[in-house]
């Protein structure tokens, strides 16, 4: 029998096989933040060792940055402090990171790609959940807790037992004003915010195939919303396109060597997957969330459900779910006001999410009623906005752009919405309080959040900008 995609990456990875179940995996690549590292390091230091293969890892601080004044020192105590001690680990253990501030710093699941540290077939893990989003190159990448990062810190191994797989197939091509976000959240509304557990989920199909690499990265991304444990897509010409001439690419004829070895990567024409969904593109529109977690997304145009068929505690939590968003079964989302919204995060903060946005806000006005947050992934994203002129069209619609970083993704830093206040956010979780205590989210791609914000009502991007 053939093997999957998953299966050829992860045997090619496993250094001893554990009674069990368990396998010992080598590791290719170790991101690190400041969140889930400081533990791990203090965990060496105190076993008196240092990181095993530091030009394996790389690290970029992201989730408690300012996103406005990164060349003035940090304001708040506790952010400068993490951020001090961040830098000095990796300092001692000689493992590179990217400054706040300097060029390639930016939220780790976007730094890593756009440098080309990540590549197809490695196995990446980070102490992050969203390190799923890799898994759009072909590799086998998930989040880890960080007794595990100290565990890859010390042998650049880690003890996993092995998922089960799916494959998630998405026939045909989207309609008009339909992004790789509706996509996803289309898939999870229909699986489930559970639906993935315990899988790895292999993403397939012409609906799939025909993504960008950025927009293949969103994708995989939210794969670990529906409980999975990561998302892949198999590497073809938009992968390596994507991937050559970055900075540490392999480059010359070590990059047409690693092409012909990444064109294995695929799963066998009589691979057995554990579980299989398959979907029609064409049956998707752009999607918005109306609850708190992100499998109670719809298309825009819908009513929100009843909760029919939902019994014990599953209809508890479904209408605790509408009373904490002040929402009611029946209603339509169209309309409904809008107080902030938030373009970034490593769902969809990077350069094409940004051109998206501009080029449809182009020539309109940001509504008054609504407080916009753009925040580009990266410092190369924010670089890419300004010189392609994007920031000079933003602001001329009465939009900034701020400095990378998590940001409203999750209220770690400043950037927190108000309680009670109503968020269209690119982000990936619509979680109680995510964005801020008592902050209500709704979770949608870039058009739907540019609709909202030059609206300032829910609105449908198609109609909005005649798509
Ligand atoms: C802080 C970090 C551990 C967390 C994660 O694992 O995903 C964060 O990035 C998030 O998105 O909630
Ligand atoms: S942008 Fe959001 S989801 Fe991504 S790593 Fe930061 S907090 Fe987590």
């Amino acid at each position: 029998m053939g093997k999957t995609l998953f299966d050829k990456v992860w045997d090619a990875h496993v250094v001893r096989q554990l009674d069990g179940g368990r396998s010992v995996l080598y590791i290719d690549r170790h991101y690190i933040h400041e969140v889930t590292s400081p533990v791990a390091f203090l965990g060496l230091k105190n076993r008196g060792i240092k990181v095993a293969r530091p030009q394996q890892t790389t690290g970029t601080p992201d989730h408690n940055v300012p996103t406005l004044n990164q060349d003035r020192p940090v304001a708040e105590e506790q952010s400068r402090k993490q951020l001090e001690s961040f830098s000095r680990n990796c300092e001692e253990n000689g493992v590179e990171y990217f400054k706040l501030g300097s060029p390639g710093h930016g939220v780790v699941h976007i730094v890593g790609p756009e440098q080309g540290i990540t590549q197809p077939g490695m196995t990446i893990v980070c102490g992050d959940s969203h390190t799923s989003t890799h898994g759009a190159f072909g590799a086998v990448a998930f989040g880890i807790g960080t007794s595990e990062v100290e565990m890859v810190f010390a042998s650049q191994c880690i003890l996993q037992p092995k998922p089960k797989t799916m494959r998630i197939t998405v026939n045909g091509k989207r309609g008009k004003g339909v992004t790789a976000k509706d996509i996803v959240l289309y898939i999870i509304s229909k699986i489930s915010a559970s639906g993935g557990t315990g899988h790895f989920i292999e993403f397939a199909g012409e609906a799939i195939r025909d993504l960008s690499m950025e927009e293949r990265m969103t994708v995989c991304n939210m794969s670990i919303e529906c409980g999975a444990r990561g998302g892949i897509i198999a590497p073809d010409q938009t992968t390596f396109d994507y991937v050559k001439g970055r900075n540490r690419a392999p480059q010359g004829a070590d990059f047409d060597k690693a092409v012909a070895a990444w064109k294995e990567l695929y799963s066998d024409q009589d691979a057995h997957f554990d579980t299989e969904y398959a979907f029609d593109a064409a049956d998707i529109e752009p999607m918005i969330t109306y609850g708190t977690n992100p499998g109670m997304g719809m298309g825009i145009t819908g009513t929100i459900p009843s909760g029919e068929g939902l019994s014990g505690s599953d209809k508890v939590s479904f209408d605790k779910s509408l009373n904490y968003m002040g929402f009611h079964s029946g209603e339509k989302m169209l309309g409904k006001k809008v107080d902030y919204v938030f373009l970034g995060s490593c769902t969809n903060g990077r350069i094409e999410d940004f051109r998206q946005f501009a080029n449809a806000v182009k020539g309109r006005k940001k509504a008054p009623n609504v407080t916009a947050w753009l925040v580009p992934g990266s410092k190369m994203v924010e670089a890419q906005a300004k010189a392609e002129g994007l920031e000079t069209i933003l602001n001329e619609a009465g939009f900034e752009l701020r400095q990378p970083g998590c940001s409203a993704c999750l209220a770690m830093n400043a950037d927190k919405i108000p309680s009670g206040m109503y968020s269209v956010s690119t982000s990936n979780r619509n979680f109680e309080g995510r964005q801020g205590p008592g902050a209500r989210t709704m979770l949608a791609g870039p058009l739907v959040a540019a609709a909202a914000a030059v609206t300032g009502v829910i609105s449908d991007p198609r109609e909005v900008f005649n798509l």
